[in-house]
């Protein structure tokens, strides 16, 4: 028998939180998430911290001065802000919920304290921990990027082991051995998430119609 039930895709979007230590490699699987996926938007975070050496504002971050990023903490248009590391990171509310409302799937790429904000207003996100294969490879990742002083990594390392324990409160660890497999990894969480029935009440309740006809 066929039927032409027509599904509605009325569902909110899905929020993904990734988190994991600096030098870890989240831009990297970030970046190729992009290339391999183009139906997860990515959320452009303000920061205070100075650009490096091929970053575009708008593009990596919305670059801010000090008093610029308070005041978009005062105007209510962050829906979570965090310091880190001597300088302020935040997500602009606004994007976020527009594309949730659309249906369409974000991820946000912020630090472990900004997550656990976010997670007590969107408890229904998926919050993923991106893992080094070893700490020492995430030192030498962090050096090998070039991109911060000496001081800013032993800073930088020592907030790794503290966000590391704090893994407990995200859904799921990848660890980031290979940036292809990481990145399939998170593909696939996305995947069965999008199936779970809690994120589909809709077609649920469009199929229960059509069976009980
Ligand atoms: N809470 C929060 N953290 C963010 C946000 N954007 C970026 N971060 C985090 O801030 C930390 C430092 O970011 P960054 O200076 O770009 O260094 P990188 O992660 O080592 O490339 C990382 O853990 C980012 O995930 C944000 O909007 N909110
Ligand atoms: N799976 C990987 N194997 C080896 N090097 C990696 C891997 N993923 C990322 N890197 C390298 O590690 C460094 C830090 O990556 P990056 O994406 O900037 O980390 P994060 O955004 O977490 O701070 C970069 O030089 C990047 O090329």
């Amino acid at each position: 028998m066929t039927s032409n039930v027509s599904i509605s895709s009325a569902e909110k979007g899905i929020l993904i939180v990734l988190s994991g230590p600096s030098g870890v490699g989240k831009g990297t699987v970030c970046k190729a998430l992009r290339e391999c996926s183009s139906d997860i938007i990515y959320s452009v975070s303000a920061t205070t911290r100075e650009p490096r050496q091929g970053e575009v504002d708008g593009v990596n971050y919305f670059f801010k001065s000090r008093e610029q990023f308070q005041q978009l903490i005062e105007q209510d248009q962050m829906l979570e802000w965090a310091e880190y590391v001597g300088n302020y990171y935040g997500t602009p509310r606004k994007f976020v919920e527009d594309t949730l409302a659309s249906g369409k799937d974000i991820i946000l790429e912020i630090e472990v304290q900004g997550a656990l904000k976010v997670k007590q207003k969107f408890p229904e996100g998926v919050f993923i921990f991106l893992l080094p294969p070893s700490l020492t490879e995430l030192e030498s990742r962090i050096v090998g990027r070039g991109t911060e002083t000496e001081d800013v990594i032993r800073s930088r390392m020592s907030v790794a082991v503290e966000e590391i324990a704090l893994m407990e409160h995200y859904d799921y660890a990848i660890v980031n051995d290979q940036v292809d497999l990481a990145c399939q990894r998170i593909r696939s969480i996305l995947t069965a998430e999008r199936c779970r029935k809690d994120r589909m009440v809709s077609k649920i309740q469009h199929w229960m119609a059509e069976v009980k006809k």
